[in-house]
C-alpha cells in the first residue's frame, strides 16, 4: 500500500481541528487529491472546506486509512462514525494521546489493523516529528503507510514499545508548548530588563527559531553548541549558573513538567 492506494480507495479524517488540519495540508500538499479525502468533523472550518475535500458526506466502503484526530475524551461519541470500516481492509492511524491501541481494538475489532501516533504541531510547516506504533494485526507494509503519511508533515520514528508513547507525548508531543512558553518568558525578561515589548518579543522569537534550527542543524551536540555561547565568566555563565542549577534549574523543572505530562498520559489510558 502507498499514497496511490490512499487516492484511489480514499483517506477518512476523523476530527479536523488544530492536529488534523496540519496533517490534512501536508498530504494535500504532498500532492493527495482533495477529492480522495473525506473529513468527519461537526464544525469543518473555512479553510477545509475551501480545498475541496468532503466535509460529513457518506464515506467510501473500503478506504485505505481511516485518521483519528479527536481528543481522547471524545473518542466514546466519535468512534462509532467508522464502525463499520473495522475488520481489516482500512488500516486506522491514531494521533490521540493517552489512547491505548487497545480502544481502537474494543471499537474496532481484534483483526482491525491500527497504528497510534504522536506527531507535534511543527507538523502544520512541515517540520514535525511523529512517533509511532502498531499492534499486532498491523503488518510493515501497514507501518509503512503510516509512516508515509506523517513524513508528509515531517521526521518519524519507530516506537518499541507502547509504553514508550506516555515519555514521547510529554517530550515532543506536548513539548511545542514548552518552547513557546519559553519565548514568552524570554520575551517578559527582556521587558524587565528594559526592552520594549514588541522589540524583546522579536529578539525571542529569533533567537529561539535560530538556536533551535542550528542544533538540528549542526554536527555538534547542544552541550557543546551551550559551550560555544559561554565565554568564560561572560554574561551567559551568570545566566546558566541560574538555569543549571541542580535544585530550581531548567533540568529539574523540565523533570517535574514532563513527569506531569506523562502521568497524565497514563491516567487518560485508563480512560
Ligand atoms: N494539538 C497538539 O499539539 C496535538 C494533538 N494531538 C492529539 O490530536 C487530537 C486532536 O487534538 P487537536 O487537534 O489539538 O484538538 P482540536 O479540538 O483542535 O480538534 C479536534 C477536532 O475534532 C472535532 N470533533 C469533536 N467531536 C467530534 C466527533 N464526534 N466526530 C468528529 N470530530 C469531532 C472537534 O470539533 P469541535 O471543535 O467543533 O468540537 C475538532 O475540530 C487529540 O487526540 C490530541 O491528543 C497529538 C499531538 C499534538
Ligand atoms: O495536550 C495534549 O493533550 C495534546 C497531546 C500532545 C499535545 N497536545
Amino acid at each position: 500500500m502507498d499514497m496511490d492506494d490512499v487516492a484511489r480507495r480514499g483517506l477518512v479524517l476523523l476530527g479536523c481541528g488544530k492536529m488534523g488540519q496540519a496533517l490534512l495540508d501536508g498530504w494535500l500538499r504532498g500532492g493527495l487529491p482533495a477529492e480522495s479525502v473525506w473529513v468527519i468533523d461537526p464544525a469543518p472550518s473555512d479553510a477545509v472546506r475551501a480545498t475541496g475535500v468532503h466535509t460529513n458526506a457518506g464515506l467510501p466502503e473500503s478506504p485505505a486509512v481511516a485518521v483519528v484526530a479527536v481528543k481522547p475524551q471524545m473518542m466514546g461519541d466519535a468512534l462509532p462514525a467508522m464502525t463499520a470500516l473495522g475488520g481489516g481492509a482500512t488500516l486506522f492511524v491514531s494521533v490521540a494521546a493517552g489512547t491505548p491501541l487497545a480502544r481502537f481494538a474494543a471499537a474496532f475489532g481484534d483483526a482491525t489493523p491500527v497504528v497510534r501516533t504522536m506527531p507535534n504541531t511543527p507538523a502544520a510547516i512541515g517540520r514535525g516529528i511523529t512517533a509511532l506504533i502498531g499492534n499486532v494485526p498491523a503488518t510493515g507494509d501497514h507501518l509503512a503507510l503510516a509512516e508515509v503519511l506523517m513524513r508528509a508533515v515531517g521526521q518519524t520514528v519507530v516506537l518499541q514499545d507502547e509504553a514508550q508513547m506516555d515519555a514521547v507525548t510529554a517530550l515532543s508531543g506536548s513539548g511545542p508548548a514548552y518552547v513557546f512558553h519559553l519565548i514568552e518568558a524570554m520575551a517578559q525578561a527582556g521587558t524587565a530588563q528594559g526592552l520594549p515589548a514588541d522589540l524583546a518579543l522579536a529578539l525571542a522569537r529569533a533567537t529561539v527559531g535560530g538556536a533551535g534550527q542550528l542544533a538540528e542543524d549542526s554536527t555538534d551536540d547542544p552541550a557543546q553548541l551551550r559551550r560555544n555561547v559561554t565565554s568564560p565568566n561572560g554574561t551567559t555563565a551568570a545566566a546558566l549558573d541560574v538555569l543549571m542549577d541542580e535544585a530550581s534549574g531548567f533540568p529539574a523543572l523540565l523533570q517535574r513538567a514532563m513527569a506531569a505530562a506523562a502521568d497524565r498520559s497514563r491516567e487518560l489510558s485508563r480512560g
